[in-house]
């Protein structure tokens, strides 16, 4: 089994298509992509560019076309790895509570599964509440998601991501569905809970202001064939705030991603 030490993920020399013949999509032309361990990366490009190919290739959900991907110095698949997700779309069980749709990691993911049949429940019930307080869900424990607004419901798909304490954190497009002041607050938010955790975390992203604000490094895709065209260091002091967004080293940032999104379409006009 070839292992890997230096970063804690690499695509070494990836490719991926999907399907076969004269169905076959060349997703991701060669990549190559080091993240160190706490690091933050921000994916960014076009519709199609592989974004979400890239987490399915370091979740293990797919298998590389050629070269490798290893994920804590081993080879994907090789060992398990703890790792925490959040979507779009939330995902929470409707059935369950706030807080038991937070703890739900701890029931499923070892080693916690085996801690929580041995009655490390109260334990565990106060690690989910010391979460939900911490991204400004005290009090909404005992509730269930239909009572809860699509931002509360995002915090709490944060938390039940983080309860767990993963190694990695794959967000895609996490705050995509939510308006402009809540997706603003939610930064704030998952910015505090990686300064105090620090997992490793790639996020998709369409909004570059969100990449900015969030990813310690910026990797901006083309598509046909997905490539990463730039990896962009950013080094705006933490905490950042929103203030920050609109200092002119910021404006710049994002407006040079634009450019690199808009001309890596081959076009002239972007969407968004
Ligand atoms: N299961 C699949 N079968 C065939 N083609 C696929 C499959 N999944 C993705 N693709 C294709 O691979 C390419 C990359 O897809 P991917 O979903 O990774 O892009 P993305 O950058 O995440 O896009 P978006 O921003 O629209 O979510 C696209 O051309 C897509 O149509």
């Amino acid at each position: 089994m070839t292992t890997r030490a230096e970063a804690f993920v690499e695509l070494h020399d990836v490719t991926l298509s999907y399907g076969r013949g004269a169905s076959r999509v060349d997703a991701l032309a060669t990549t190559a992509l080091r993240v160190g361990s706490g690091d933050f990366v921000a994916l960014v490009g076009p519709s199609g560019c592989g974004k979400s190919t890239i987490l399915k290739l370091v979740t293990g959900l797919i298998r590389a076309s050629t070269g490798y991907v290893y994920v804590a110095g081993r080879e994907v698949g090789a060992e398990p790895v703890r790792v925490g997700m959040a979507f779009q779309n939330p995902t929470l069980l409707p059935w369950l509570t706030i807080r038991d749709n937070v703890m739900l990691p701890l029931k499923i993911v070892p080693p916690f599964r085996a801690e929580y049949r041995a009655k490390r429940k109260t334990e565990f019930r106060d690690r989910a509440d010391a979460l939900l307080e911490q991204v400004g869900l005290k009090g909404f424990a005992d509730r269930f998601p239909w009572q809860l607004s699509g931002g509360m419901l995002q915090r709490a798909s944060l938390c039940r991501a983080l309860v767990h304490d993963p190694q990695l954190l794959m967000l895609d497009e996490p705050f995509g569905a939510l308006d402009q002041f809540t997706r603003e607050e939610l930064w704030a938010i998952l910015q505090d809970l990686w300064l105090t955790r620090k997992p490793t975390v790639l996020l998709v992203t369409h909004d570059l202001k969100e990449a900015g604000y969030l990813a310690n490094r910026v990797c901006v895709m083309r598509a046909r064939p997905g490539e990463i065209i730039e990896d962009c260091p950013v080094d705006f002091a933490r905490p950042r705030t929103i203030d920050m967004t609109y200092t002119p080293d910021f404006v710049s940032l994002t407006q040079r991603l634009r450019e690199l999104i808009v001309s890596a379409r081959g076009g002239t006009e972007l969407a968004s």
